[in-house]
C-alpha cells in the first residue's frame, strides 16, 4: 500500500473547539510509524493551512459558510495532488464538513466513486433542512447529483461540483438521523445499514452486502468516510456528537479489514476526533488509538498477524 496523509486541522463545520487538534493527535499516536511497520510506503503531506475568514455571518441556516467553503477548496486541491501522486489518500480531520473537499478532490482525480459512509449520522441535511445550521451535518448534500436542486448559492461554495450518485452510496452505523434526512434517504433510495441492520444481520453480512451492492455494476474506487462517532462512545467518547448504541471496536475494525481486502480503497477520511470532549486522558487516548487502528485496518493490518 502506498499512503499519502493530509492533516486538516479545521473545526468550523460545527461549534465545538478542539476537533482541529485531531490530525496532530493521531500523528502523535504513531500512525506513520505503525503504517510503515506493516509494510506501507507512507508520505505525510503535512497539514493544510486554512485562511482566517472575518465576518462569516450565517446565511439562512448555514453557519460559517465562507470559512467552510474556503477550507474545503484548499483541501480539495491537496487531496487531488495526493491522488495524482498515486497514493491512497488519508485525510485526518477536523470535523466532517471536510468530506466536501476530500470527496471533491478525490473525484477530480478518479471520476466515478463509490462512497461508504460510516457514521452515527447521515450528514445529508441540506441548508434548508438542517436543524442546527452546522455544516458537518450537511456535507453529503453538496456532493450528490440528485440533491443539487435543493442547494442554494453559498459564498465560497461555487467551486463545488456534485460528483456522487445516490446509487453509489452506502451508509453503515446510522442511529441518529433527523426526520428530513430520513426523508431524503428514502426519496433517493440510498442504501442504509443502520445499527438495526448491524444487529439483525451481523457486521460480516453487512459488509458482504455492502460490497455486493457497490460492486453490482462496475467496480468503482472506494471513498471511505469514517466518522469516529460511528463507534460506541464507550470506545470513542472524545468526539463532538456521541450517540449511544454504536459499533463495537471489533465491528469498526471489521469494516476496515473488509474494505481493505477489496483492493479498491482509494481514499479514507478519519474525522471528528476532539480531545476537548474527552473527560480524562484515557478517554482521549482510547478515541485516538481507535482512529489509528481503524486506519491501520484500511491498509492491510490483520488481527490474525
Ligand atoms: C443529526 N444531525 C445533526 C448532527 C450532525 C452530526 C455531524 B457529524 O459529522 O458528527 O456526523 C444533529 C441535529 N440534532 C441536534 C440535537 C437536536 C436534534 C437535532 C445536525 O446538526 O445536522
Ligand atoms: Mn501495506
Ligand atoms: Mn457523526
Ligand atoms: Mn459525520
Amino acid at each position: 500500500h502506498s499512503v499519502g496523509i493530509i492533516g486538516a486541522p479545521f473545526s468550523k463545520g460545527q461549534p465545538r473547539d478542539g476537533v482541529e487538534k485531531g490530525p496532530d493527535l493521531i500523528r502523535a499516536a504513531g500512525l506513520v510509524e505503525k503504517l510503515k511497520a506493516q509494510g506501507c510506503a507512507v508520505r505525510d503531506y503535512g497539514n493544510v493551512t486554512f485562511e482566517e475568514v472575518a465576518n462569516d455571518e450565517p446565511i439562512g441556516n448555514v453557519k460559517r459558510p465562507r470559512a467552510v467553503g474556503s477550507a474545503n477548496q484548499r483541501l480539495s486541491a491537496a487531496v487531488h495532488t495526493v491522488k495524482n501522486d498515486g497514493h491512497t489518500c488519508v485525510m485526518l480531520g477536523g470535523d466532517h464538513s471536510l468530506a466536501i473537499g476530500s470527496i471533491q478532490g478525490h473525484a477530480a482525480a478518479k471520476k466515478d466513486l463509490s462512497v461508504v459512509w460510516v457514521d452515527a449520522h447521515a450528514d445529508i441535511n441540506t441548508p434548508l433542512t438542517s436543524p442546527t445550521g452546522n455544516i458537518h451535518g450537511q456535507p453529503m448534500s453538496y456532493l450528490i447529483h440528485e440533491l443539487q436542486s435543493k442547494i442554494p448559492v453559498l459564498p465560497n461554495f461555487s467551486w463545488i461540483k456534485p460528483c456522487v450518485s445516490a446509487k453509489d452510496i452506502v451508509y453503515i452505523g446510522l442511529r441518529d438521523v433527523d426526520p428530513e434526512e430520513h426523508h431524503i434517504l428514502k426519496l433517493l433510495g440510498i442504501k442504509v445499514y443502520s445499527m438495526t441492520e448491524v444487529d439483525r444481520l451481523g457486521i460480516a453480512k453487512v459488509m458482504e452486502e455492502t460490497c455486493d451492492y457497490i460492486f453490482s455494476k462496475v467496480k468503482k474506487p472506494i471513498h471511505l468516510s469514517y466518522d469516529i462517532d460511528a463507534l460506541d462512545p464507550s470506545i470513542s467518547p472524545a468526539t463532538g456528537t456521541p450517540v449511544v448504541g454504536g459499533l463495537t471496536y471489533r465491528e469498526g475494525i471489521y469494516i476496515t479489514e473488509h474494505i481493505s481486502q477489496t483492493g479498491l480503497l482509494s481514499a479514507v477520511d478519519m474525522v471528528e476526533v476532539n480531545p476537548k470532549r474527552g473527560r480524562t486522558d484515557d478517554e482521549i487516548s482510547s478515541t485516538v488509538n481507535a482512529a489509528v487502528d481503524l486506519i491501520r485496518g484500511c491498509f492491510g493490518k490483520l488481527r490474525e498477524g
